[in-house]
């Protein structure tokens, strides 16, 4: 029979109790002062000894393990397990809370919702039974006294979550139970935050990245965009494998080939397949060695880290074909970044890139991919986008037929039409750029159908064609010109050097002459 239930008790049996619990709660301020009294007289090692010893009692009366994760951990400082923990109750909460309360923050696309202040709810882990409760210290306290707007403001340093378990897994909740908690959290995080896109001026400097470009839009070989999907997918599955082989677990692609051929747009088409953020480094605004090394370490993972026109961004370009081998690499870098500085401030050397890529990273670098974007890819040192470093060298080219299908889908999507077979040819005979052609088929005005853009199209190529052909008639008949030239003024100089020749060997002759006579 539960002790407030009134069945059972006569009505002075019950007086009398609610009595005795007044007496009782009289006396605890009372009681109180004397066991403060009792502190301050008796050492401080007995009253340690009493609270221990108090502790212990408790313990045994009670089997329950509370544990407490606080929002705020004091001197300014946040603590990031409650925040995960509310992550992850937000997908436990809902079905069983009556009271939630919904958070969106600068950093999420959508809202969070979780337990309200003083709500519980069940977890199930493995078979074993887990409670969660909110708690809000302030909300506790001020529900009897009026809250000011300065008090709401801070009441999330008040807040927290207590988990409440049998002591008997006491081991498999702290080992286990809670690190798939966190990690359950920040998945749930991960998938929820806006990805952004750092750019480095003083330090990282970021942005929401939105960018429409995925792997179906982007216009390449349909072979060659499975390969590589297939290595990112492989790539996102493989941190066990990179582990156990002593890896840093990062990859290295080239992206190479003339402008407008979709480099960029490829790199945004990773960054949205693999939920990754992108980090724009610019090589030329970094002064030193020191602070790429700081940048990079400064990078989180899962993210892409990006040097466009790796070519054009420092002179990289093939300094270790004609290297010294009396000296050591590094000098020879320096002494180029040296060099670099008259027309660049940044000392940032090969060496130096190549250092943090391979070093840095196997510390402290998870997941993170890298790209070089170039216009000329023989032009770069083949330090730089050996294997290992660069994984793959992906090759973005002129647009050719199944690419220009992509480009038709996406701009006016159709995937046949009767002038398709008269664009292949052209496609096949001429060097035509994926932009190019994007150009071209995207509608100029709302009135334009598909037929009116593929001829616009097949207009624009050949008439490029033509360009081209007169360009090179014209070069063909500037160099003959040239040809023509040079030969005519040749033929006098022969003329005047055999007619040098003769006065010369005419005046010996003379000479011989006068001799003999002598
Ligand atoms: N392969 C492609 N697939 C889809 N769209 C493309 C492709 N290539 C180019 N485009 C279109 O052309 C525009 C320019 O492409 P992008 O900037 O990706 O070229 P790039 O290779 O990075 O050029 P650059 O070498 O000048 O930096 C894009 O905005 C896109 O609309
Ligand atoms: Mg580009």
């Amino acid at each position: 029979m539960g002790i407030f239930s009134s069945e059972g008790f006569s009505f002075s049996e019950l007086a009398g109790m609610m009595f005795m619990w007044s007496t009782i709660q009289q006396l605890i301020p009372q009681l109180t002062f004397i066991w403060r009294t009792i502190q301050q007289l008796v050492p401080q090692s007995v009253s340690l000894f009493l609270e221990k010893l108090g502790a212990k009692l408790h313990g045994l009366s009670n089997p329950y393990v509370h544990i407490k994760f606080p929002a705020y951990l004091g001197a300014g400082e946040y603590n990031d397990a409650y925040y995960l923990i509310g992550f992850y109750l937000s997908t436990k909460s809902s079905k069983q809370a009556a009271r939630l309360k919904g958070a969106k923050f600068e950093e999420t696309k959508s809202m969070t919702i979780t337990l309200d202040d003083g709500e519980e709810t069940i977890d199930e882990f493995n078979g074993v039974l887990l409670k969660w409760k909110a708690k809000n210290l302030k909300a506790q306290a001020s529900t009897n006294s009026s809250s000011s707007t300065d008090e709401t403001s801070t009441s999330c340093r008040t807040q927290s979550y207590v988990l409440v378990f049998h002591k008997r897994y006491r081991e498999m909740v702290t080992e286990i139970y809670l690190n798939h908690v966190i990690r359950e959290g920040k998945a749930i995080w991960n998938r929820n935050r806006k990805r952004k896109l750092f750019t480095n001026k003083a330090g990282w400097e970021s942005i929401n990245f939105k960018h429409p470009a995925n792997f179906n839009t982007l216009a390449m070989d349909p072979k060659k965009k499975q390969e590589i999907i297939a290595d990112l997918d492989a790539f996102k599955k493989r941190k066990e494998y990179y582990g156990r082989i002593g890896k840093t677990w990062k990859r290295g692609y080239l992206l190479y080939g003339p402008p407008g051929t979709g480099k960029s747009t490829m790199i945004a088409a990773i960054a949205n397949y693999m939920d990754y953020d992108i980090y724009d480094l610019e090589l030329t605004s970094v002064t030193d060695n020191a602070e790429l090394k700081e940048l990079l370490t400064d990078t989180r993972s899962k993210s892409i880290i990006v040097i466009e026109d790796i070519d054009c961004s420092l002179d990289f370009t093939g300094k270790r074909k004609e290297k010294d081998h009396t000296k050591s690499e590094e000098d020879q870098d320096m002494k180029s970044g040296n060099e670099k500085d008259s027309n660049s401030k940044s000392k940032v050397t090969l060496s130096g890139l190549l250092n943090v890529i391979d070093g840095i990273w196997s510390a402290c670098g998870q997941q993170r991919i890298i790209i070089f974007t170039t216009n000329h890819v023989e032009k770069l040192d083949p330090a730089l986008i050996r294997r290992g470093r660069m994984d793959m060298h992906i090759e973005m080219s002129y647009c050719k037929f199944e690419a220009f299908k992509t480009l038709a889908k996406n701009y006016l999507d159709i995937d046949s039409h009767p002038l398709f077979e008269e664009i292949r040819l052209l496609l096949e005979e001429n060097e035509v750029r994926p932009c190019d052609v994007a150009e071209n088929l995207m509608p100029k005005a709302d009135s334009r159908d598909a037929e009116t853009c593929l001829r616009n199209l097949i207009e624009a190529i050949n008439a490029e064609k033509e360009r081209q052909q007169s360009k090179a008639k014209d070069e063909q008949e500037q160099e003959e010109i040239k040809g023509s030239k040079s030969a005519k003024r040749i033929v006098p100089q022969k003329e005047t050097h055999q007619g040098s020749r003769k006065v010369c060997t005419r005046k010996i002759k003379k000479w011989l002459t006068i001799f003999k006579k002598l």
